[in-house]
This record gives structure tokens, C-alpha cells and sequence, in this order.
């Protein structure tokens, strides 16, 4: 990776991320996107090509922008210049082409739903009316839910009502959701936050398996790169209004991130193969209502 003299709000560079062997048009790709909300320039100038089947990693400091740029692949908030493209149309176009998993749920533990009807919802939640009982609609859905659940290894207490259910049970069972339509990328919000470490593990390996078996693009914000570290193909950075892209051993590095924030940043790696980025500025608009300040790589 070659990453020009930085500018503020510039891109380092254009990533083009896909194997021309692999597929010839990307699955995702943003060329000089920019995206305003509330006025405001979050990012300006990124580029970025995502390849079939590629595990792609958002980062950045809170409040840059990460979960902003998953909205825009959405469809939901139009970039405010540049191209962006998702699964060669534009966003918002591929329907259920594309899974999505907001950032994290919380279930009232008097919940009566099942983990099985969560599910359900991500296959016939938008439409009106249900399939009748001995429908071949109802036998494909309960089908293929029952299929996600066991990829995602939730059969042991997917019927059993999600608010009693572990923040890693309920996780997987919101994967399935994403999953269940089979999406050709899935886009996932924080799926680790909040997480204890060997759930993290256990999701992110489960994400992992996703990539590879199923030949899901995945592209996932994620406050610690560190669980998903690697299994990941590239990562976007996001800081300072700008962004690098590429593969994680190219972009975490100290030379790389202090050109991008423009001031000296150290990585350090821990004798268990962690990265540790130090000496990251504050965002300019931290909110800090869903994280804590503590914790970050
Ligand atoms: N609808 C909105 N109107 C105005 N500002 C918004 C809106 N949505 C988000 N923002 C602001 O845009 C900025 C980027 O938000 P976003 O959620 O994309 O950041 P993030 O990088 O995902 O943050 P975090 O890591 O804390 O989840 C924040 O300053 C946020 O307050």
C-alpha cells in the first residue's frame, strides 16, 4: 500500500480490494464517497473495492463515522459526492441481496418471543400476513431458519425466549436473522460489543466460517480488531475525516495511522499477537453513551 502525503480529510488510497481471478466486479465500492450529517463532513474521499466473499473489518475511533458508512451502503443516507456501489447497483437497490445487523439489541428478559421467532422475522418480518400452515412458503421458511440456526450453532436453545437467553445465544440468533434470507454480503454493527471475550472469539469465528464457507462478504464495524484480526482480507480505518484501506498487516501500522491522523502514533504488538494502537486522538464528536472510553486497541 502507497499512502500520499496526507492532507486533512484526504485518502491515503484507492484499495482495490478484489481478486480479478475471484470476480470481476466488486461487491462493494466507493469511489471518492463523502458523507455530511447534521451539516457536518464525516469522511470525504474514500475508496474502496470488496470482493465476493472478502471479511472486511471497520475501524475508527468513536463517532468517525463507521456505523454512518454502513448507512450508506444501505441506501439510507446518500453520500454527498463520489460513487458507491453495492452488488453492482446502487445502495439500497439489492434488497435482500443484503443482511444487515444493527448495532446491538437489547431483549426485555419478560420477552416472550422464542430465539426461533427472531429469526423468523428476518425472513417474513416485512411482509403482511403469514404463510398458511401447510403452505410450501411455510415449509421453505421453516426450512431454511432452521438451516441458520444450526450454521450459527443455536439449535440447543433456540426455542427457548430470547430475553432469557445469554448476550452471545441471543447474538448468534441475530445473525441467523441477518443471514437468513441468504444475503451475498452482510453488513454487521458492533456484533462483539458487549461480548465477553470468549464470545467474541466464539462470534467472530462463527463470522469467519460465514466468509468462508458460505461465500458471504462481510463487512463489520468493530471498536477492537483484535478478535476478528485473523480472519480479516482488509480493513478501512476511518480518522481524521479520511480513510486508508487494505490489508491489516499494510493499514495498522504506525507509520500508516500516524499519516492518517497526522500526529505520531505507536502500534505495539503483544507477546499474544494483540495489536495496541496508542496515541490516538479524541474524535472530534465522541459520544460516549454506548462505550466507554477504556478499552480501545
Ligand atoms: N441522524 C443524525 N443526525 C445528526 N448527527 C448524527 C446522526 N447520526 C449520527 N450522527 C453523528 O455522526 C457522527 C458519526 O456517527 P456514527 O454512529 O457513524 O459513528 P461511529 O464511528 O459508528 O461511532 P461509534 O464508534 O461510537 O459507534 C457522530 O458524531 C454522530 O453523533
Amino acid at each position: 500500500m502507497t499512502t500520499p502525503a496526507r492532507t486533512p480529510g484526504a485518502v491515503p488510497r484507492q484499495d482495490t480490494g478484489t481478486d480479478p481471478a475471484r470476480s470481476a466486479a466488486p461487491v462493494v465500492s466507493l469511489r471518492g464517497a463523502s458523507v455530511r450529517i447534521g451539516g457536518r463532513t464525516l469522511w470525504s474521499d474514500v475508496g474502496l473495492d470488496v470482493g465476493a466473499g472478502q471479511f472486511v473489518a471497520i475501524l475508527g475511533p468513536n463517532g468517525v463515522g463507521k456505523s454512518t458508512l454502513l448507512k450508506v451502503l444501505l441506501g439510507v443516507l446518500p453520500p454527498a459526492s463520489g460513487e458507491v456501489r453495492v452488488l453492482g447497483t446502487a445502495p439500497g437497490r439489492a434488497g435482500q441481496r443484503v443482511g444487515y445487523l444493527p448495532q446491538r439489541r437489547s431483549f426485555d428478559p419478560s420477552l416472550r418471543m422464542r430465539g426461533l421467532d427472531i429469526v423468523r422475522l428476518g425472513w417474513d418480518g416485512d411482509r403482511w400476513g403469514l404463510p398458511l400452515p401447510w403452505s410450501a412458503g411455510r415449509r421453505d421458511a421453516g426450512r431454511r431458519i432452521a438451516e441458520v440456526v444450526e450454521l450459527v450453532g443455536a439449535s440447543g436453545y433456540a426455542h427457548r425466549p430470547i430475553g432469557r437467553l445469554s448476550g452471545g445465544e441471543q447474538q448468534r440468533l441475530l445473525i441467523a436473522q441477518a443471514l437468513v434470507r441468504r444475503p451475498e454480503l452482510l453488513l454487521l454493527d458492533e456484533p462483539l460489543d458487549s461480548l465477553d471475550l470468549p464470545n467474541q472469539a466464539a462470534v467472530a469465528a462463527l463470522v469467519g466460517r460465514i466468509c468462508r464457507e458460505e461465500g458471504v462478504t462481510v463487512m463489520m464495524v468493530a471498536h477492537d480488531v483484535n478478535p476478528i484480526l485473523s480472519r480479516l482480507d482488509r480493513v478501512v480505518y476511518l480518522a481524521e475525516g479520511g480513510a486508508v484501506t487494505g490489508p491489516p498487516e499494510r493499514v495498522i501500522t504506525a507509520e500508516t495511522l500516524s499519516r492518517l491522523y497526522g500526529t505520531p502514533i505507536e502500534v505495539l504488538r503483544t507477546s499474544d499477537g494483540r495489536l495496541v494502537v496508542v496515541g490516538q486522538p479524541e474524535a472530534p464528536a465522541r459520544h460516549t453513551d454506548r462505550h466507554t472510553a477504556g478499552g480501545r486497541p
